[in-house]
């Protein structure tokens, strides 16, 4: 019990460190809504500048301590104002990379320095042994422990008390409304990097006479220091503090009592893990704000270009120096890695930085086959790549209920954990000899790299040939665009009935089947695998490669993998310096930041683009045929009614907190009716078609649609059921065309396409619903153009449009006349009664613009803070004085118009 009592509190000094690193993270994330994955990078520099002060200069501990984390301070704000700052709008992807992209260089730069080696720090804190209740710890341990939990109080007193914290909740809460009210959020945001870098700074600074230094320290620090942020929401000190501490004791009695494996790496992993599931959310609530991830491209792929460029590389892979064979067999085979991440982030949207490790687990079947059950390359190259599948579903389920940075921060959790419980393990991988996997050879063909090195670089052309094929073929079938749908806009793409459980599983597995691939081809170009050397963090720069290149198109990988120490950059630096190998973490760091700043949408997008120029100069048929304009199927004057279903809501409740902003909502809307549901703003309208289409859980009654309930049904399957939806955002997919925004809602939900359009996509044809969609809107000419380059009043149209072209049997409208013209708005109002009495739809409006509504529904519903004050019709609700009085706040006579809002 002793024992276990003093592990426990020499673990809970080791999570205290964690903690002081968790709460800069933390101090971070409030000034600027950043989490700073160059966080422990930041703080190891520091250390290092402490150990050149004090243990390599000897000047007093507080003469090294105070520059040192001034020099992490000085980082800090460089970063934030020189990287974060004009990154301040991008998605969490770039913002993650950015930081990511300083890690890499920060690293690189301690590499050049201090190599790998361990150094070992002198300790100024008193050391001497305390005993408490009979047990004995180091008084520095003890003192650590205080410092934290003195730290944190400061901290919470600072936030919660003072100028500057009000100043960085009113930033964290919303910059623009905080600008207005006098306070500067870039200094803000400045100031937190500061006080959150000497934090980060002060905890590597103690943890160095602990483990040594060593650059690669950051894993200790980061992932753990980064559990525990999230685990305190990003916000919470104290519960940011008992998270790091939990590790740390958890760690150390693992490391006590279970230490023949390292399990406590997991334990960050298995924290964060529980936490997000139990905290997250199937679909994003409606605050969340969807931004934009860097381009993706069609997917077309020119048959010819492509066979003549195999061809080409096979033939030139037979001439080129053995050298630049080498460094084609790493820049390919990492490129087939790097096209996972294309699958992954690209078109699923989703931060994965778990790529690296699924392609070691590939590699370590495959490897394990070949080395101890004498399999040959080919079945054993097969298993590995299938056995990776289940292991990326395990990665992806996470990302069911949370997204963007968590998300990252998990699945680098994960990697680090299966580093150290299978890489690092030597029963499982041979240790420092590895695997011997000898000479290997398909179908006779020998593909060694000793001998035959040529052999398998052409294999490996072969297999990303292959690999880019199936991947442009995912992006133009069915299944690319249920991908896209998902990367754009969750809320839009569960709405539309899309099933994002299945497509965001679905991009992790295949991601994972092709990351495995490049896993083997990396792993299998020495006859002797050393699992040591597969690191987690590598995920991190593959990540950065991908957005070099271009993470939406399937060439990007290619120029992506040229970074990739040994391939094609290491060749073209040793024409000047064989020392270039050193500088390429730091080269390709600094790459990555450069791309993030000036084109997040990789080189391949700019090459596209100016061979696009080009195109267009060469000849106007040329450009006919890059602007193919989208075929509309053959008018159809019967197009179907819709499917007769009436739409009920039964007492109806939402609450919100202690809030209850519906109140028992009773309405129908039969088939063939327009009704409409008025009240001024924040009367609680589309929190009720919220309610209705599954986005918000009801507190009380039910929804119903025809004999069905679907009061505990997913938004999905209302959709199916047959409820379609705009929303008041518009909230269109904006990486896709409007004609692919179309196929989405209207296409059949069949799961064949998951695998048919890895191989044959097909031709994606409008169904006759979608075409009357378009048709009845003029958006034909518009069919090739994304939401972006539409006018507001065009994209307000093809939104209405795409909830048509699922032919729902209800279709609930979120102000669909706003920002439209008079004539528009006209037209607007004669397709309302043309859906309902031609096609028979039943048609829930909600609008401000009350002359429309009138003019239009058969029945209105008129709410006020959640509750019915009046039903009928028009002309019962226009003199309805309660109505009157709640619109204009004041008392008046029936005969008092009510005004257009
Ligand atoms: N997720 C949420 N958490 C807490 N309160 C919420 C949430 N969503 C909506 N509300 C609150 O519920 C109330 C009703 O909002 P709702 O958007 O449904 O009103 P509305 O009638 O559609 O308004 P508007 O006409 O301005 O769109 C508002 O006070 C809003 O602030």
């Amino acid at each position: 019990m002793t024992t276990l009592l003093q592990f426990v509190i020499l673990g809970l000094c080791t999570g205290a460190l964690y903690a002081l690193s968790a709460l800069g993270m933390v101090i971070v994330y409030r000034g600027s809504q950043v989490i700073n994955f160059a966080h422990a990078a930041i703080g190891v520099a520091g250390a290092y500048g402490f150990y050149e002060l004090h243990d390599v200069r000897h000047l007093p501990f507080f003469a090294a301590f105070v520059p040192a984390i001034l020099l992490c301070a000085v980082l800090g704000v460089l970063v934030q104002f020189g990287i974060m700052r004009p990154l301040q709008n991008s998605s969490p992807l770039v913002q993650i990379l950015g930081t990511l992209g300083v890690l890499a260089v920060i690293q690189g730069a301690l590499a050049l320095r201090y190599k790998q080696q361990t150094i070992a720090v002198t300790s100024s804190l008193p050391r001497d042994p305390v005993t408490l209740g009979g047990i004995s710890v180091g008084a520095d341990r003890l003192l650590i422990l205080l410092v934290v939990v003195v730290v944190a109080v400061l901290l919470a007193w600072l936030y919660a008390r003072t100028p500057f914290g009000r100043a960085t909740s009113a930033v964290a809460e919303d910059r623009t409304s905080a600008a207005y009210l006098g306070y500067s959020p870039n200094a803000i945001a400045g100031a937190n990097w500061a006080v959150g870098s000497m934090l980060a700074g002060t905890a590597a600074i103690l943890l160095a006479p602990i483990t040594g230094l060593q650059t690669n320290q950051l894993t200790l620090l980061l992932v753990p220091a980064l559990a525990a942020a999230v685990v305190g929401r990003l916000r919470s000190f104290p519960i940011t503090v008992g998270a790091g501490l939990l590790i740390g004791a958890v760690q150390a009695v693992l490391g006590r009592y279970a230490n023949a494996v390292d399990w406590g790496s997991a334990v960050p992993f298995v924290l964060v893990l529980v936490v997000l599931l139990l905290r997250g959310s199937r679909i994003p609530g409606r605050g969340h704000v969807e931004l934009r991830l860097p381009a993706v491209g069609t997917g077309r792929i020119r048959p010819v270009t492509v066979i003549v460029l195999a061809v080409l590389a096979i033939v030139v892979l037979q001439v080129l120096p053995v050298g630049w064979v080498d460094g084609a067999i790493t820049t390919v085979a990492t490129g087939v890695m790097i096209l996972s991440v294309v699958v992954v982030t690209g078109y699923g949207g989703q931060v994965s930085l778990a790529q690296v490790v699924l392609g070691g687990i590939g590699a370590w079947v495959a490897g394990r086959l070949v080395a101890a059950m004498g399999l040959g390359f080919g079945p054993a190259l097969v298993l590995g790549v299938l056995a990776a599948l289940p292991v990326g579903i395990i990665v992806g389920l996470p990302a069911l209920r949370t997204r963007g940075a968590n998300l990252a921060v998990i699945t680098l959790a994960f990697g680090v954990a299966v580093e150290a419980l299978l890489f690092n393990s030597a029963p499982l991988t041979g240790g420092d000899v590895g695997t011997q996997v000898g000479f290997i050879s398909l179908f006779g063909i020998k593909l060694d790299t000793i001998f035959n090195p040529r052999n398998y670089a052409t294999f490996c052309v072969v297999a990303f040939a292959v690999c880019g094929l199936a991947v442009a073929n995912l992006r133009r079938g069915k299944a690319g665009r249920r991908l896209l749908a998902v990367r754009a806009n969750e809320r839009a793409a569960a709405a539309a009935g899309v099933n994002t459980t299945a497509a965001k599983l679905y991009a992790f597995s295949v991601g994972a089947m092709i990351a495995s691939l490049g896993g083997i081809l990396l792993a299998f170009r020495d006859s002797s695998i050393v699992y040591y050397n597969i690191q987690a963090f590598h995920s991190v720069d593959v990540l950065g490669y991908a957005v070099f290149g271009g993470v939406g198109y399937v060439a990007g990988p290619l120029v992506g993998g040229i970074l990739q120490p040994g391939g094609f950059g290491t060749n073209i630096g040793n024409l000047f310096s064989p020392a270039v190998q050193d500088y390429l973490p730091i080269i390709g760091g600094a790459l990555l930041i450069l791309t993030l700043l000036t084109q997040q949408n990789g080189v391949v997008h700019l090459e596209a683009r100016r061979w696009g120029r080009w195109l267009d100069a060469a000849g106007s048929w040329l450009r006919r045929r890059r602007t193919r304009p989208v075929v509309l199927p053959d008018e159809d004057p019967s197009v179907p009614r819709v499917q007769p279903k009436t739409l009920r809501t039964e007492e109806l409740s939402v609450t919100f907190g202690s809030t209850t902003v519906l109140n028992g909502l009773s309405m129908e809307v039969a088939p063939g009716q327009v009704v409409g549901l008025i009240g001024p703003n924040g009367a609680g309208k589309t929190t009720a078609i919220d309610a209705i289409t599954g986005f918000v859980q009801p507190s009380a009654g039910r929804v119903l649609l025809g004999e069905d309930d679907l009061t505990r049904q997913p938004p999905r399957r209302r959709a199916e059921a047959g409820l379609a939806r705009s929303f008041q955002q518009l909230e269109l997919f904006e990486d896709m065309t409007l004609f692919e925004n179309l196929l989405v809602v209207s296409e059949s939900r069949s799961w064949s396409s998951y695998v048919k359009d890895l191989f044959w996509p097909g031709t994606p044809k409008l169904s006759p619903a979608a075409a009357a969609a378009v048709r009845m809107f003029g958006l034909s000419e518009d069919l090739h153009r994304k939401p972006t380059e539409l006018s507001y009043g065009r994209r307000r149209l093809a939104a209405i449009a795409r909830a048509i072209a699922a032919e729902p049997s209800v279709i609930l409208l979120d102000e669909p006349a706003a920002g439209l013209s008079q004539h528009e708005s006209a037209e607007l109002e004669h397709l309302l009664r043309y859906l309902a009495d031609e096609r028979g739809m039943g048609v829930l409006l909600i609008e401000h613009d009350v002359d429309l509504v009138m003019a239009s529904c058969d029945t209105v519903t008129a709410i006020v803070f959640g509750t019915e004050i009046v039903s009928g019709t028009p002309e019962e609700v226009r003199r309805d004085a309660t109505l009157i009085e709640a619109y204009l706040g004041r008392p008046v006579g029936v005969d008092v118009e009510m005004e257009d809002r």
